[in-house]
């Protein structure tokens, strides 16, 4: 009798996510493709579609300089357990700083949106106020990194977040830290 095939429980999940994933995603048979996703699996992530956040008057938040950017395609995910956000991204050929590399401004760009998804997703409206990024290599220009978002504290009004943007193969690019406010309420005139 054959024995029925061990099929661990991300290629189900990818199977059934992989319809929702954009064109530019390696194929689903590519071993890139399946390696990244299923680490990420692993670790608790899980897709989110743009969808669910284009609803009412959040629909504004997918059209930002990031998301809806034609050069850098996202695809989210978040871990419940801790409200970590990931967006994988691929870093289009106009997203040049130095020649052949990722321009910091958009690196930084790709951090605080991340970052920024997490705090929002997590917690009330808050802007943020610094960002400090530090760059440890150059990023490739037509290649897929993972950027990371999650909250260290919250402290009153303030948010004390982190990020890192690295090579799928974990190789750190950038790290940032990152502090967010609550914007004060605004008491109605009488
Ligand atoms: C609407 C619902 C949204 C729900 C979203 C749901 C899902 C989201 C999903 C996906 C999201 C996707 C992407 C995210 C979208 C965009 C990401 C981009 C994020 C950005 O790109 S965002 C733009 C750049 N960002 C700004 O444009 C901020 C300009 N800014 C201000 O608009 C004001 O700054 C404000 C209103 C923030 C606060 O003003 P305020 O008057 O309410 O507060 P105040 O000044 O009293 O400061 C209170 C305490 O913060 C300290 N403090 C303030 N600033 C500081 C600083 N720079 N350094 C150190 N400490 C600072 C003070 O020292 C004081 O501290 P203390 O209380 O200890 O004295």
């Amino acid at each position: 009798m054959q024995k029925p095939s061990f099929q661990p429980y991300y290629v189900k999940a990818l199977s059934s996510e992989q319809a929702q994933l954009p064109t530019w995603f390696p194929s689903g048979h590519s071993e890139e493709f399946q390696l990244i996703l299923r680490k990420l699996f692993e670790r608790g992530f899980r897709l989110m579609r743009k969808l669910n956040i284009q609803k009412g008057n959040l629909s504004n938040i997918s059209k930002n300089f990031v998301l809806s950017n034609p050069q850098i395609h996202v695809v989210m995910l978040r871990r419940a357990l801790d409200g970590s956000v990931i967006y994988l991204a691929r870093v289009g050929s106009q997203v040049q700083g130095p020649s052949g590399f990722m321009h910091g401004g958009a690196t930084a760009a790709l951090l605080d949106d991340c970052v920024s998804s997490a705090v929002l997703l997590s917690g009330p409206f808050a802007m943020t106020v610094q960002l400090n990024v530090q760059y440890r290599k150059p990023v490739p220009l037509n290649s897929v990194v993972v950027v990371e978002g999650y909250i260290d504290q919250t402290n009153g009004r303030k948010t004390i977040a982190g990020g890192k943007m690295y090579h799928p193969d974990g190789a750190l690019y950038a790290e940032a830290t990152l502090l967010f406010v609550k914007p004060r309420l605004v008491e109605p005139k009488m």
